[in-house]
């Protein structure tokens, strides 16, 4: 049994599964180290599989039923995780994904100015999926990247469908476009492969190399279908959550003038220091972002994208009085623990300076989720949020349609009318990447 009531708290667990906040009452609960099972609702390893089969069954239960045939054991879960950490995360893989980034977020601001009314949050989306795009196959034409474009959206609106595998259906239609995304993939795959057996190997270019690359400890490699499982889930998990957050960094920044001043002079202040030849943003900069830093942390604070997550007790843990048998999910939500005034005075309030000086211990911050399922696109989805913004911040104001838009709250907090306005150019500065 593990006694929480009367564990001292760790703030350094190695790999904490970490949950805290208020439940019954004010006292903070830590549930044990380790891998405590997966999340039996929207997991994103369970996108690996969805659409694989047209069994009705097989639907629900890769999203219900842990024990499913086409769910993903523990065991498959920690090798493809160890085998695509690096590849997304790295600092290498990082530094090579930030000219596609910067590319993309500079050539869509320029369009978007253009446009007149947009869709901001919509807009935001499409431009994170292409960064996603992007980063996984950069060498893939216009018209490549327009068709996975179209047949991932049909999948993405089966995620949530009724299992109704019938013509005019959206599981339907989401069976179908999972086997052109993996025909099409599949082609990509093969064309690849053949070209570096062809060439003499070269720097990485992107992601897809860096998968067929990827080897374990015993020269296990990724095979083709398990590479294109991987990118399947991978542009499900890496586009929704960073195009929600851009927006709301944006909308936070736009309200809180001095907030948008501060975070200004400071982009600007980088884009001064730089040498007149350098061309585009440098992972350096990023880091040197400090005060944007702490506005993208406390967006992800008071938005809580992912609202919960939900794990397995591995073994008996008392909490707060009451047991926690093992095999139990347990519901970590991760509003409560944003939201818990203890750690957050004022929590509701939108104030990066809370940031100043302040680490909160561990468990309090969990916007990318925690232990061994942490979000493994954290670094990549600050980097694509700084990218934005920075170019933002010196170059566009946005002119929303109705500020007052009420908001909905599921699946993810946005405003209804999806952040409908204009984004306005008002300064050329360094408008191309490294122009200045
Ligand atoms: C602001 C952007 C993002 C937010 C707020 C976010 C948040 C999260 C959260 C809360 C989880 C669940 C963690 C847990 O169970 O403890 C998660 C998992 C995951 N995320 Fe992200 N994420 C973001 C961006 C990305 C990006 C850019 C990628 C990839 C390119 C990505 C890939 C994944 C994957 C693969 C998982 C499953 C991890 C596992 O179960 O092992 N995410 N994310």
């Amino acid at each position: 049994m593990y006694d929480l009531d009367n564990e001292p708290h760790s703030d350094d667990s190695a790999d904490p599964l970490v949950a805290s906040g208020s439940l019954a009452g004010e006292r903070k609960y830590e549930l044990p180290p380790g891998d405590l099972g997966w999340p039996f609702i929207g997991n994103m390893w369970s996108f690996l599989r969805a659409f694989k089969t047209s069994k009705p069954e097989s639907f629900i239960s890769t999203f219900v039923n842990r024990n499913s045939f086409v769910g993903i054991s523990d065991e498959e879960h920690r090798w493809i995780r160890k085998l695509t950490a690096a590849p997304v995360n790295g600092q290498e893989a990082l530094s090579l994904y930030m000219k596609y980034i910067e590319d993309n977020v500079v050539s869509a601001l320029d369009k978007w100015s253009g446009m007149g009314q947009i869709e901001f949050l919509t807009e935001l989306r499409k431009l994170t999926f292409r960064i996603i795009m992007y980063i996984f196959l950069s060498s893939e034409s216009e018209q490549v990247m327009e068709v996975l474009e179209r047949e991932y959206t049909a999948l993405n609106y089966g995620v949530r469908a009724m299992a109704i595998n019938i013509p005019g259906f959206a599981y339907h239609s989401a069976l179908k476009a999972r086997k052109k995304l993996v025909a099409v993939l599949q082609a990509i795959v093969t064309a690849r492969r053949e070209w570096r057996r062809k060439n003499p190997p070269t720097a990485k270019k992107d992601m897809m190399d860096a998968l067929m690359d990827a080897e374990d400890e015993n020269g296990r490699r990724l095979k083709d279908e398990e590479i294109i499982d991987v990118l399947v889930m991978y542009l499900n998990a890496g586009h929704e959550s960073s195009g929600h957050i851009t927006m709301w960094a944006t909308l936070f920044l736009q309200k809180n003038p001095d907030v948008f001043k501060r975070a200004k002079a400071e982009q600007e202040e980088i884009v001064k220091n730089r040498s007149p030849d350098q061309k585009g943003l440098t992972l350096k900069e990023i880091r040197q972002m400090e005060y944007l830093s702490k506005v993208i942390d406390e967006t992800l604070r008071v938005i809580t994208f992912s609202l919960v997550v939900f794990r397995e007790a591995k073994k008996d843990v008392r909490v707060c009085g009451y047991t926690i048998p093992k095999g139990w999910k347990v519901l970590v939500w991760f509003r409560s623990v944003h939201f818990d005034p203890e750690t957050y005075p004022e929590p509701k309030k939108f104030d990066p300076s809370r940031w100043d000086g302040f680490t909160p211990k561990a468990g309090h911050f969990l916007p990318f989720g925690g232990g061994s399922r942490l979000c493994p696109g954290n670094d990549l989805a600050k980097i694509e949020i700084s990218i934005f913004l920075h170019h933002f911040l010196l170059n566009y104001e946005l002119e929303r349609h109705n500020p007052a838009s009420p908001l909905m709250y599921l699946p993810h907090t946005r405003p209804k009318d999806n952040c409908l306005g204009r984004i306005r150019r008002v300064s050329t500065q360094n408008v191309k990447r490294g122009e200045i």
